[in-house]
């Protein structure tokens, strides 16, 4: 079996288009979308993922505000850097990119964010919001990666409804928050969250319709793991010296289904989705002024 290919690259660049005609209708209403990062230290994904983000609010129209800190700030000095943001008028939304370096508290910073203005969707209130159901709506963001899963599983009509969907990895940007998502009765999939801690990774895999792979180990998932005909979706990055490389090995492609691969598939989602989000926390300050 050859699988299909989600593409990620191709899928961004449609909404792209939808959302340079928002910030167009945005600007004729006086209001001017801005996005800001706060990058502390100087690991290089990170820093190339925010500069891809910057690139992409100049493909958009998106005015963009920058904080590129060194690694050993303080507590306060990170403090005072999402404050300013906070509190500028330019900002309508941003993010404080993770991995912070170990000595400062990642949640504490996410819990600092003016939760009108998380573009990311990771503030306690927002994530609260998932719970409940409300995320996703004027109210507040979505998580940009499982956003970006979601959109890429319905544009190439994956079945998810009903579908048994195994998730590989807990943290809080992907297989949290993807569990929450496609739990909820709109989309109505049973998920396992499998982690460190699952005694038997293979046997849980190989019950899925769909996988995503968000461990951040490369090549942990196996062809002998998936299902035929699964959709595959890889997620968890490493930088090795071969390069970028995936959670999923290359021999999955001959078994799933779908693939949406690692680079070009769900990367870029999560940036345009980034921007989605900074354009809907607009207009939804549009609907409050
Ligand atoms: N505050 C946040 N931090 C992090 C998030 C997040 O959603 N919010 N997610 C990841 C990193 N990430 C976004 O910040 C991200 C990952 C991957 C890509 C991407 O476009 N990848 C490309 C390859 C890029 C390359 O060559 O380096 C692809 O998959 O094709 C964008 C953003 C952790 N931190």
């Amino acid at each position: 079996m050859s699988a299909v290919v989600l593409d990620g690259k191709a899928t961004r660049d449609e909404v792209f288009v939808d959302l340079k005609t928002r910030v167009e209708k945005l600007r004729d209403s006086g209001i001017a979308p801005g996005l800001g990062t706060i990058l502390v230290g100087d690991d290089p994904g990170s820093q190339a993922y925010v500069r891809g983000k910057h690139n992409d609010c100049a493909k958009v129209g998106i005015a963009s505000i920058r904080k590129d800190l060194p690694a050993d700030i303080t507590t306060e000095q990170l403090n005072a850097a999402i404050d300013e943001l906070n509190a500028d008028p330019g900002c309508t939304g941003y993010i404080v990119q993770l991995p912070l370096p170990k000595h400062l508290d990642e949640n504490a910073a996410l819990e600092r964010i003016d939760p009108d203005k998380d573009a990311d969707g990771l503030h306690p209130i927002n994530l609260g919001r998932l719970v409940l159901d409300g995320a996703g709506t004027s109210q507040s963001a979505l998580p940009c990666t499982p956003r970006g899963i979601l959109h890429l599983l319905r544009k190439y009509d994956v079945p998810i409804k009903g579908a048994h969907v195994v998730v590989v990895g807990r943290g809080v940007t992907v297989g949290r928050p993807i569990g929450l998502l496609l739990t909820r009765r709109t989309e109505n999939a049973t998920v396992t969250l499998c982690h460190t801690g699952t005694r038997d990774l293979a046997a849980e895999v190989s019950r899925a319709d769909i996988v995503i792979a968000a461990a951040g180990v490369p090549g942990l998932v196996t062809a002998d793991m998936v299902k035929p005909g699964a959709a595959v979706i890889d997620v968890g990055v490493s930088r090795t010296a071969d390069g970028l490389v995936g959670d999923v090995a290359k021999g999955v492609w001959d078994v799933a289904g779908h693939v949406s691969p690692n680079p070009g598939g769900v990367g870029p989602l999560t940036r345009a989705f980034l921007l989605a989000n900074v354009v809907e926390r607009a207009e939804a300050a549009l609907v409050r002024a």
